[in-house]
């Protein structure tokens, strides 16, 4: 066997202030994320919806510290992961490549040469698939691939998604048991699962199987945890005005109050490590909203992160990838060229939704006709 690779793909996060700008610029420029009619219209877009989110976002990377511990936690899982292949018998060097902010992928890929990787199983830090995560850092490395012969010596396979491995969801229903047994009524409390949200027509348009693997993923844990709480699964993060996969997790969090519930046990299912989503969105925001709503007990179950249990499946879902066929980035899911997907930003000045819809309409309007007017201004200068 050759040398032996492992390389973890996740989203990556602004590791301090002034890199939140610049993170968001490289994440609204991902057509996976928002797709445009004509491609030369993604770079404004991108500048113009970072420009004026970058505020709102810095506030509340300050609430968590001032960044992103993503990176410090994804190196981690990674170091722990090597330790476990290696306490298995299997000598592997293990890669990170986020998709918008260091290290990148590129950067990972460029390692992986000098190195001289011969064997390499690719996988993403999401269990459940989505065209803009995996699928996202999936599209980017075909390309990289397909002009670079070096690369397409590595005999390479993907790993799409793992929310079914057993170890993963046995990981899972310890964390969440550690949980349910610290709250006042633990066979009473409230299992809240929430997902991260995508917008509708990633599913309806471009089959997205993201809905479906949240779904299965969450009620395989239940079966796992083998107790009688009842739960609910919910989505969060959504943005822009766009219908996004409901119901959305602030609304279940008041209705279930209104229905009379007291004790919660919140489950992030779409991430395998603390990040703004959990330790600013739950943690903060949806805390709040529920204690407002009368819920008495708000209890949130850790990220894997480094959990033993979860390395260990981790390790699993290598070794499994290691003996089954190969699979390629091309066969994986991928959207057609002309899928609409645009969740656009929430214009802050709006009055309603659809106001908001169309002051953003106006003002990407207004400015792409005054760069249109740059650009003529300047090739008139140029003549
Ligand atoms: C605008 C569309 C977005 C989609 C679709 C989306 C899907 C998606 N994202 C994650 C996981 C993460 N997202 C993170 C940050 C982040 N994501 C979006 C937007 C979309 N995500 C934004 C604008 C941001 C920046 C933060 C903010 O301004 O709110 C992160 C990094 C978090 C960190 O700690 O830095 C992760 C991880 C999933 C799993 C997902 C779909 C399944
Ligand atoms: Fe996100």
């Amino acid at each position: 066997m050759g040398r032996l690779g492992v390389l973890l793909l996740n989203l990556g996060g602004p590791d301090k202030l002034e890199d939140v700008r610049p993170f968001l610029y490289n994440l609204f420029s991902d057509p996976e994320i928002i797709r445009l009619p004509s491609p030369l219209l993604q770079a404004p877009l991108a500048w113009l919806i970072s420009t004026l989110r970058a505020k709102k976002s810095q506030e509340n990377y300050k609430k968590i510290g001032g960044g992103s511990p993503l990176r410090r936690i994804t190196e981690a899982q990674g170091q722990a992961l090597r330790s476990q292949l290696q306490q298995n018998g299997r000598d592997v060097s293990v890669y990170i490549g986020m998709r918008y902010w260091h290290p990148f992928t590129e950067e990972a890929i460029a390692q992986i040469k000098r190195d001289n990787i011969e064997e390499l199983v690719v996988l993403p830090l999401y269990p459940q698939f989505s065209i803009s995560t995996t699928g996202s850092s999936f599209r980017l490395l075909d390309r990289i691939w397909k002009v670079d012969p070096d690369l397409q010596k590595i005999k390479y396979t993907v790993v799409p998604s793992w929310y079914d491995n057993s170890g993963y969801l046995q990981a899972m229903a310890n964390l969440i048991a550690t949980e349910l047994d610290r709250v006042k009524n633990p066979s009473a409390a409230h299992i809240f699962f929430s997902a991260h949200g995508v917008p509708v027509s990633y599913i309806e348009e471009a089959g997205d199987p993201y809905q479906k693997e949240i779904e299965a993923c969450a009620a395989l844990i239940m079966q796992r945890l083998n107790r009688t709480n009842p739960y609910t699964l919910a989505y969060q993060s959504r943005v822009g005005p766009v219908e996004w996969l409901q119901p959305y997790t602030d609304v279940a969090i008041e209705e279930l109050a209104q229905q009379g519930v007291k004790e919660l046990v919140v489950v992030p299912i779409s991430f395998v490590s603390e990040h703004i989503e959990t330790l600013e969105e739950i943690d903060m925001e949806y805390r709040e909203i529920a204690e407002h709503a009368g819920i008495e007990t708000f209890a949130r179950v850790p990220a894997p992160d480094t959990d033993p249990t979860f390395i260990q499946a981790l390790a699993d879902v290598v070794v499994k990838a290691l003996n089954d066929r190969p699979k390629l980035f091309s066969e994986t899911i991928q959207p057609q060229k002309n899928t609409k997907l645009y969740p656009q930003e929430r214009w802050e000045w709006g009055m309603t939704q659809s106001a908001e819809v169309w002051n953003g309409r106006l003002a990407m309007l207004g400015f792409l006709i005054l760069l249109l007017e740059l650009w003529l201004g300047r090739a008139q200068i140029l003549q």
